[in-house]
């Protein structure tokens, strides 16, 4: 039979869309959704859609050019509020479910967030960023773009960041919107930035999250505070020793869940955990502390950025236990923690789950699922019958024509024979008895994980012929806390040979060429491409991505970097400038012959340009090897996963062709 089917293509992007953010009704017997996809233009557009379970349709509630976010339902199910820029800025607005129209509700001067229902339905909690002085109902003049100042004294050291930009004036602040008068109270001011976690089940209390420490430059904890909604005294929940996040109130209002990792030493190289608050008795407790898995979704895709809404903690009706997202060897899946500590996995499978919701009684759930061959689609669990059915194929029709590979999964031996899990993909259209060049993949963080998600850019490069091998090294999440910590202070070590180990490992396939062989990464996997040029030739070719090459400067440069290489360098350029330019790649540019891409951001302040500038400089002055650099004005480190899409399908193209003339 012939095969019709053709290999993805860079341009493909433009089609490829995602649903996520589910929402069950309370009845379960409807879901609201966010689609995001691109329009001719090329531009994003979210919208809201509305799944009925009852007789399989859906229904689009949101149109036009517009970012909808944050669907929720209202807790009898009768009204649904979303985040939409529909006017301008991202405001609130209100749709009663049996009426067409919807209403504005805020009119924030810099946009919300993050809206959650007060449990009698009258008001709305969100979060807003806001100038000091500045107020939540100044209204639509403060809507017209704010001026570029002559000048910006800085006086902090978190002044910017790689999502919000310059973030020099401005804090997030928490609000209460009355849905039917929309007067709006402010609950929080000052110089910290808080974040809405959930209301207690009298509606008296609203559970938030916040630095605010006296310091936060230096402090990075962040606590869980109770703030009394009509006004009075907060309790603080924790104390100062951990990153805590998304507080959820047990159904009897006596217990806090939420999750985080204490800072004794890792903000960034730790496990997330359960964490519960015995409200009256006043502990806090670790649920999950003998059980060495990350609570959260740590898989790294190229379809959408890390960091959607996530549940959080999800408790279960009798408030025994909750539901969480959590990932291990390279999956992500539903578990159920049960206040005893022991765990159930509830929706497992070689899958990524970025998403869930259940219907009040917790009899079913929906959730958010991307695999190797899927960018991403619902499915329905029912719980006491265990079945599950797929809701959409949102790009069912585009794939129908395209084939893609199928990865392999491969454990292999690392350094000090540490067992690492990996996959490869083989050329679309693979041939026994043919050879083929193969390119090694290097995620970032590198606290992330490679798993059974979809990825574009490695289906396009076995489209284009080749074999993709991608792992997950030491420093990668999935395989416990020793295994996520291995590479602090030894970056370019052994996280570097368990790299060149998997190399050794798919080499000895006779369908892999030994002598073409092409790396790429972005970020910490853009370092690591640049770590591994700087060892020798063993590459043909390489592609760096918004990486790193000189931690002395990267850390006064990043908005992260003082304290991340403080933890994950163990240095700093006053006390030990020696290991942190014994770990940058720019010391071994002598070293580096390999005909390199630089790809990078103009406005990425994770790893600003100036570390791809460097590269650049002192490989051409050098002048040993093809070097070529790219610029994309305007994008920011998430540029390959969620920026201008001309822009991701552009450093597709330039990576594809980097390797088809030098591989
Ligand atoms: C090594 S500097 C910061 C790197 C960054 N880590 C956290 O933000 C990183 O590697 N990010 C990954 C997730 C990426 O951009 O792919």
């Amino acid at each position: 039979m012939t095969d019709t089917k053709r290999g993805i293509t860079a341009e493909d992007l433009y089609q490829i869309c995602y649903p996520s953010e589910p929402q069950l009704s309370p009845d379960g017997t409807k879901a609201v959704f966010v689609e995001t996809k691109m329009d001719e233009l090329r531009q994003y557009q979210s919208h809201i859609y509305l799944y009925s379970l009852e007789d399989n349709s859906k229904t689009a509630l949101t149109s036009g050019p517009f970012r909808d976010s944050f669907p929720r339902w209202s807790p009898d199910g009768s009204k649904l509020c979303f985040v939409s820029n529909r006017s301008g800025k991202a405001q609130l607005w209100h749709l009663d479910v049996n009426e067409t129209e919807f209403k504005q509700i805020t009119n924030g001067p810099n946009g919300i967030s993050s809206p959650v229902w007060s449990p009698d339905g009258r008001s709305i909690a969100f979060a807003a960023f806001l100038r000091t002085g500045q107020t939540l109902t100044e209204g639509t003049e403060e809507l017209t773009e704010e001026a570029t100042p002559k000048s910006i004294t800085v006086d902090k050291m978190k002044y910017k960041s790689d999502d919000s930009g310059f973030v020099y004036e401005k804090n997030k602040q928490v609000a209460v919107v009355n849905i039917e008068t929309g007067s709006v109270t402010q609950l929080t001011e000052g110089t910290y930035d808080h974040a809405v976690g959930s209301w207690s089940p009298d509606g008296k209390w609203l559970a938030i999250t916040a630095n605010r420490s006296v310091n936060p430059d230096i402090q990075h904890e962040i606590d869980i505070y109770l703030v009394p909604v009509e006004g009075g005294e907060w309790k603080k929940i924790t104390n100062s020793d951990g990153t805590y996040a998304m507080p959820t109130f047990s159904k009897d209002g006596k217990k806090l869940a939420f999750i985080g990792s204490v800072a004794d030493q890792h903000l960034y190289a730790t496990m997330k955990k359960i964490w519960v608050a015995e409200l009256d008795a006043g502990t806090v407790q670790c649920l999950t502390a003998d059980w060495d898995v990350h609570v959260g979704d740590a898989t790294i895709g190229d379809v959408r950025s890390p960091g959607h809404p996530n549940p959080g903690a999800v408790w279960t009706t009798d408030g025994q236990g909750m539901y969480v997202i959590a990932s291990e060897k390279g999956s992500s899946g539903i578990y159920l923690v049960h206040l005893d500590g022991s765990v159930t996995k509830v929706v497992g499978g070689e899958r990524n789950v970025y998403g869930f919701t259940f219907d009040n009684e917790k009899n079913s759930l929906v959730m958010a699922v991307s695999d190797s061959l899927t960018p991403g689609d619902l499915f329905h669990v029912d719980l006491n019958t265990e079945t599950e059915k797929r809701l959409t194929d949102v790009n069912g029709e585009l794939f129908q024509e395209i084939r893609l590979s199928t990865p392999e999964e491969i454990w292999y031996e690392g350094a000090e024979g540490w067992n690492i899990q990996g996959w490869i993909l083989k050329p679309v259209g693979f041939q026994e008895g043919n050879t083929y060049p193969a390119i090694l993949q290097i995620h970032g963080g590198p606290h992330s994980m490679y798993g059974h998600t979809f990825f574009h850019e490695f289906q396009l490069l076995a489209a284009q012929g080749y074999v993709v091998v991608y792992t997950n090294p030491r420093g990668s999440y999935g395989y416990g806390e020793r295994f996520v910590q291995a590479c602090c202070g030894d970056y370019g070590g052994n996280d570097y040979k368990d790299l060149m180990h998997a190399v050794d490992y798919v080499c000895q396939f006779d369908y892999v060429d030994e002598t073409r062989l092409g790396v790429a990464g972005g970020s910490y996997g853009g370092f690591m491409t640049n770590w591994i040029i700087g060892q020798g030739n063993r590459f043909k070719a390489a592609v760096t991505d918004r990486s790193i090459c000189n931690w002395i400067s990267f850390y006064g440069v990043s908005d992260i970097g003082y304290y991340f290489s403080a933890e994950e360098i163990q240095a700093n350029p006053f006390e030990n400038p020696e290991k942190m330019w014994h770990h940058s790649p720019l010391r071994l540019v002598a070293n580096m012959e390999t005909p390199l891409l630089i790809m990078h951001g103009e406005r990425d302040y994770r790893c600003p340009i100036e570390q791809a500038e460097q590269l650049y400089m002192t490989l051409r002055h050098r002048g040993k090897a093809p070097v070529s650099f790219i610029r994309f004005p305007g994008a920011n480190h998430e540029m390959s996963r969620s920026g201008d899409p001309e822009q991701r399908v552009l450093r597709l193209q330039y990576t594809v062709d980097w390797f088809n003339q030098y591989v």
